[in-house]
């Protein structure tokens, strides 16, 4: 199969590009170059007019819309950018293709409100911030468009292939190991999914003879804070913990508003796929799995 990855610059999509080549001619774009970056790669800005050029060169069969801005207080400040970046332009890919053209987009926890626990694909989305609001959008044009779709909502961790990239994981270990205080949130839970872990899930949902054309909810089995994914991490890589503190979401005032509760349920994903979704300990485990062979690599 074909298939074209938007956001293969960042975190989940360069894993994604690199995981999906074993099965499938893969098309990366991002929006900037990075030395790291796959054979088929090219920079197409999601805010383009016109988006022809990239679906001439890779003509996909399945399309995986990874590209957004991610960073909550940037979308706070500058809604119009986000809302073009991580909802129209679902819209814009949807015009260019034609109805066999399958879409998956990865959408996240932020489309619901703090107080739902473990958040069900049947729950109302209620984003609380601008960033939530964009992914929402992304989910309409997702869902209203022509194709087939399955919209992924997930929490994920991992590293960057970039080198230019830093995520929380980077941030916690960078942190650890240049004795820099840091405050991990005690007050916010979520169960993480690895991007590995993810992307052999989307190998899945792409291998299916139906695909799935449903909103599914695609992350860890294991609830935990921030603070305490933090500690678990550093003790399964075996770097200093003394620097990691608790931290409270509740005294960040001056930043876009985060739920403290991103927790998703993931039954009806593994009842109905026959799926078995990572533990938290298989999560960090992997994440280990990937740290030391970069270590050796490097
Ligand atoms: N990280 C997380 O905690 C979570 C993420 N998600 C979702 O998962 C997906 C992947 O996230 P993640 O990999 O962490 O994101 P990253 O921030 O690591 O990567 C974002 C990607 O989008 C690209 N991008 C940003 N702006 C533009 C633009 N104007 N035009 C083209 N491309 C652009 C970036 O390109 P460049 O590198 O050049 O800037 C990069 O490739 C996103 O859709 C996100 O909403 C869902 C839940 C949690
Ligand atoms: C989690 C955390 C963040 N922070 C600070 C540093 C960090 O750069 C900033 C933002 O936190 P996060 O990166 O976790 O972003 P945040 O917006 O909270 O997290 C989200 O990411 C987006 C992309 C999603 O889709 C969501 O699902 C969600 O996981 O807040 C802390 O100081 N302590 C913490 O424990």
């Amino acid at each position: 199969m074909r298939v074209l990855i938007t956001g293969a610059s960042g975190m989940l999509g360069a894993t994604l590009a690199n995981m999906l080549k074993e099965e499938h001619e893969v098309f990366g774009t991002g929006n900037s170059n990075f030395d790291e970056q796959p054979k088929n790669y090219k920079v197409l800005d999601l805010n383009a007019e016109s988006y022809k050029d990239v679906m001439e060169w890779s003509n996909p069969n399945v399309i995986i819309l990874s590209g957004a801005l991610t960073n909550g207080n940037y979308c706070n400040d500058n809604p119009e950018e986000a809302f073009s970046i991580n909802g129209i332009s679902v819209k814009k890919f949807a015009e260019v293709t034609n109805k066999n053209v399958k879409f998956i987009y990865i959408s996240t926890d932020a489309v619901f409100p703090s107080k739902l626990h473990l958040a069900k694909e049947s729950d109302c989305v209620s984003p609380e911030n601008v960033y939530g609001k964009s992914k929402e959008l992304g989910e309409f044009f997702t869902k209203f468009s022509d194709k087939q779709f399955c919209i992924i909502r997930t929490t994920i961790v991992g590293l960057n292939l970039n080198s230019k990239k830093r995520g929380f994981v980077e941030w916690i270990i960078n942190a650890s190991k240049t004795s820099e205080d840091i405050f991990l949130f005690d007050d916010v839970v979520f169960n993480p999914i690895s991007i590995w872990e993810l992307a052999d899930e989307i190998k899945h949902i792409i291998s299916l003879e139906n695909f799935p054309n449903e909103v599914l909810h695609i992350s860890g089995t294991e609830i935990v804070t921030k603070y305490k994914f933090g500690m678990e991490l550093l003790k399964a890589l075996k770097l200093e913990t003394e620097t990691v503190n608790r931290g409270l979401i509740s005294s960040f005032k001056d930043r876009a508003k985060r739920c403290n509760d991103q927790t998703l349920s993931c039954v009806y994903y593994q009842d109905k796929y026959k799926r078995k979704l990572p533990k938290l300990a298989d999560t960090i485990q992997t994440i280990n799995q990937y740290y030391e062979a970069d270590k050796i690599r490097k």
